[in-house]
């Protein structure tokens, strides 16, 4: 075939798959009228994994499975966005690593709100001001958020579900390298590419922010400056990536929490959130975790902070793998609720990405 047959049967290709985008979503506006009947939650995390992983067994190339989620991100979210007018705060400001993260799992048809803080994201969500919230929970490489495990104490919001962003860095500019005589980072990002600006950039002035997106913000205003940021800030500043994946360890990935105000049904492949605390006794930890073992059940994370309310009181968050519906994890919260002063069960929600 020559190119115009190509393009002829391109053609007819997208008049189909236009009019089976359009069938797909009559279907979805019926299923969004059932739920907003039943008051059940628009947002269906279970179902759009079961989505993903189903197209991708479908699939048999030369497409990728990577393009093939992007497409079907974008159908689903537009399918959304159709089905309720649907806002997700994030920790700001605009095109943040968590903004990333959260179009990531929402897709661009929904509307966004930067929040200055993770206590302002729980906040628009507990008061309805939007349906969802992301906020960031953990790094590979430098730990856990602690301000967003101090603010499941007072909260009743629930993890619905979770994504996993590889943070690449990029350094971006509107100058050359050879340019650049300042540099702005977050000091965070700046820990995560010390070895990559001391060999490249050893001369450049540093100078730290507040988030990446104020360092891409300020290297968009000044002449031979640059920024280390994400990819999206370079788009939304229209500085250009001079040099992208310059963080010295390639396997840096933040962990992100979707918040929302209904836990999310079982899909057979899911990680639970426990807050508890204990009396200060000898073992108390010990007798607490002994659940989790007695039910098989693997723990991926525990961390501890101090409970702010009495000094050298301590606040556990316990991950295990299961959903608080299955029974073995059902009967370890029963009995950790034997042995511990206070239990809160604070989602369940699909593992993986
Ligand atoms: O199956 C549903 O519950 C839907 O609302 C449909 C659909 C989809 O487009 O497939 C859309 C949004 C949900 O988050 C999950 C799936």
């Amino acid at each position: 075939m020559n190119i115009p047959e190509h393009r002829k049967a391109i053609d007819s290709l997208d008049a189909q798959i236009v009019k089976l985008l359009n069938e797909r979503t009559k279907h979805v506006l019926e299923i969004g009228d059932i739920k907003l009947k039943a008051g059940e939650e628009i947002y269906a995390p279970h179902r759009e994994r079961a989505v993903l992983e189903r197209i991708c067994k479908l699939n048999h190339g030369p497409i990728t499975n990577e393009s093939l989620r992007a497409i079907y991100r974008e159908v689903m979210s537009s399918a959304l966005s159709l089905e309720k007018s649907m806002t997700i705060a994030y920790l700001g400001p605009e095109a943040t690593f968590t903004h990333q993260a959260a179009i990531r799992r929402f897709g661009a048809s929904l509307k966004y709100s930067a929040q200055k803080t993770v206590a302002d994201v729980f906040s628009e969500v507990t008061k309805n001001r939007a349906d969802y919230g992301v906020v960031p929970i953990e790094n590979s490489t430098e730990g856990v958020v602690t301000h967003t495990l101090d603010m499941f104490v007072d909260s009743d919001l629930k993890i619905v579900a979770q994504i996993v962003l590889p943070i690449q860095h990029c350094l971006v500019s509107t100058c050359k390298r050879e340019q650049i005589k300042k540099l702005y980072s977050h000091p965070q990002s700046l820990g995560q590419c010390r070895i990559w600006v001391q060999t490249h950039l050893p001369n450049a002035e540093i100078i730290e922010t507040s988030s990446n997106a104020r360092s891409a913000e300020f290297a968009a205003k000044e002449k031979n400056s640059a920024a280390i940021a994400g990819s999206l800030a370079a788009e939304h500043y229209g500085l250009r990536i001079l040099e992208s994946d310059i963080q010295d360890n390639s396997a840096n990935a933040t962990r992100f929490l979707v918040l929302g105000r209904q836990c999310s049904p079982p899909t057979g492949k899911d990680r639970t959130s426990i807050m508890l605390s204990l009396s200060h006794e000898v073992g108390a930890l010990y007798k607490a975790l002994a659940a989790f073992r007695r039910f098989k059940l693997n723990m991926t994370k525990i961390e501890s902070r101090p409970s702010k309310r009495k000094a050298w009181e301590y606040y556990f968050f316990v991950d295990c793998e299961g959903h608080k519906e299955d029974k073995r994890v059902a009967k370890a919260i029963v009995e950790l609720q034997k042995e511990c002063n206070f239990v809160k069960v604070l989602g369940s929600y699909p593992n993986g990405d």
